[in-house]
């Protein structure tokens, strides 16, 4: 493993350079690598498994749009799509990718097929942290590892395609067989991992939870929607308060900042808009620090899994969650965002 020094901290790195794809496909070659689940994530690691060439099946609830989408994406039933029970007995490394609720449901299920020797794979870190919540203790004769794609499995995929990689982190519960090591780094490579970066279950669910919650999806919606509102409320347009709040991040300033860095992005705006960048992020880190770690112990307290196990497991969860995002979507900034969108050259049918 490379140890790579990442701002003044030396870590453990694997790279695609030290374990190629031949090494994972040596690794993997008498394996069946059963994906259990076709949501986000399934599609992602399968698909890229199969174009890897590792031997992989998916299992899926027959009769669902899920079941509809592993057909047209290239898995044949009877072949290498299964219900998932039979998914469960075919499998030697099971990658245990149904939502974190679901799985607490199945778990007596694939606990049953978890026969010596195989390896139980996860993404995350949830079902074995917070285990007194969800009952997910597999048996001690097995290998129980994650590889968790930092990413969506949308830019999983499409990265995969564009001949790039979404870094993952990897780490391993239990080393039954004593091969834990080599199937992990193997998977995380066969499922189009850029690089690997090693942790432990419990940081895995603690910064992905407080991460997803946090800058990477609830914060930046939160900071949008207050930043908006005060341009809104002092009388500018939903086209310029959207530019100024949204359009302009997205499109020219966060592609400047993931080339480059942050500082790299300032010095490419003008010396006012650096002034008042700079005397004005201590600010708001001040303001959110106090939220951020109210957050933190949210996760580490096991609330956060717990409102998920909650709220995720009841039967018209689907058509909840849906009211909530269409509240977002109807909202006046992303009503504006979608005529903004629109009016990008590459969207339009022009010449
Ligand atoms: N979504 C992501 O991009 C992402 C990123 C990193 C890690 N993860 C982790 O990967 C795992 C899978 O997440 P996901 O977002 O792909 O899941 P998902 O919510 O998309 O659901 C996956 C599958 O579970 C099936 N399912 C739901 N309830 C079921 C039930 N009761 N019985 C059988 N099947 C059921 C659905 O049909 C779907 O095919 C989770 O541990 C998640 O935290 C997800
Ligand atoms: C894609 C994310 C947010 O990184 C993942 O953690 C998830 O739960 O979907
Ligand atoms: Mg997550
Ligand atoms: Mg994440």
């Amino acid at each position: 493993m490379a140890q790579l020094n990442f701002g003044g901290t030396v870590e453990n790195v694997v790279t695609r350079e030290e374990f190629p794809l031949s090494k994972a496909q040596e690794v993997l070659k008498n394996e069946t690598v059963a994906v259990i689940g076709y949501g986000v994530q399934g599609p992602g690691q399968a698909l890229n498994q199969k174009d890897n060439g590792i031997n992989v099946i998916v299992g899926q609830r027959k009769n669902s749009k899920s079941w509809d989408k592993a057909v047209a994406d290239g898995f044949v039933p009877g072949e290498t799509l299964f219900e998932i029970e039979e998914a469960l007995e075919r499998g030697t490394i099971i990658c245990y990718l149904l939502s974190d609720a679901a799985q607490i449901a199945l778990w007596p299920t694939v606990k049953k097929h978890l026969t010596p020797g195989k390896a139980l794979y996860f993404s995350h870190g949830f079902g074995i942290t917070f285990n007194e919540q969800t009952g997910i203790i597999p048996p001690a004769d097995v290998d129980v590892f994650l590889v968790a794609p930092k990413g969506s499995g949308t830019s999983l995929r499409r990265m995969f395609l564009q001949g790039r990689g979404l870094n993952s982190s990897f780490a391993i519960f239990q080393d039954a067989t004593g091969k834990a090591q080599e199937r992990v780094i193997a998977l995380g490579i066969a499922v189009g991992s850029g690089y690997l970066f090693e942790t432990n279950f419990k940081k895995e669910v603690y910064s992905d939870l407080t991460g997803e919650r946090g800058t990477l999806m609830g914060a930046i919606q939160g900071i949008f929607a207050a930043q908006y509102e005060v341009l809104r409320s002092k009388g500018h347009s939903p086209s310029e308060a959207f530019n100024e709040t949204v359009e302009e991040l997205t499109q020219s300033l966060m592609p400047l900042v993931a080339e480059n860095g942050m500082d790299w992005m300032y010095a490419n705006c003008s010396t006012t808009a650096q002034r008042g960048a700079l005397d004005w992020w201590k600010k708001f880190k001040t303001a959110t620090q106090p939220v951020f770690e109210e957050l933190y112990n949210s996760v580490a307290t096991g609330q956060e899994s717990q409102r998920s196990i909650d709220l995720n497991s009841q039967d018209d969860y689907r058509v909840k969650l849906e009211a909530e995002l269409a509240e977002l979507r109807d909202s006046e900034m992303w009503q504006a965002g979608k005529t903004v969108r629109s009016l990008r050259p590459e969207n339009q049918n022009v010449d």
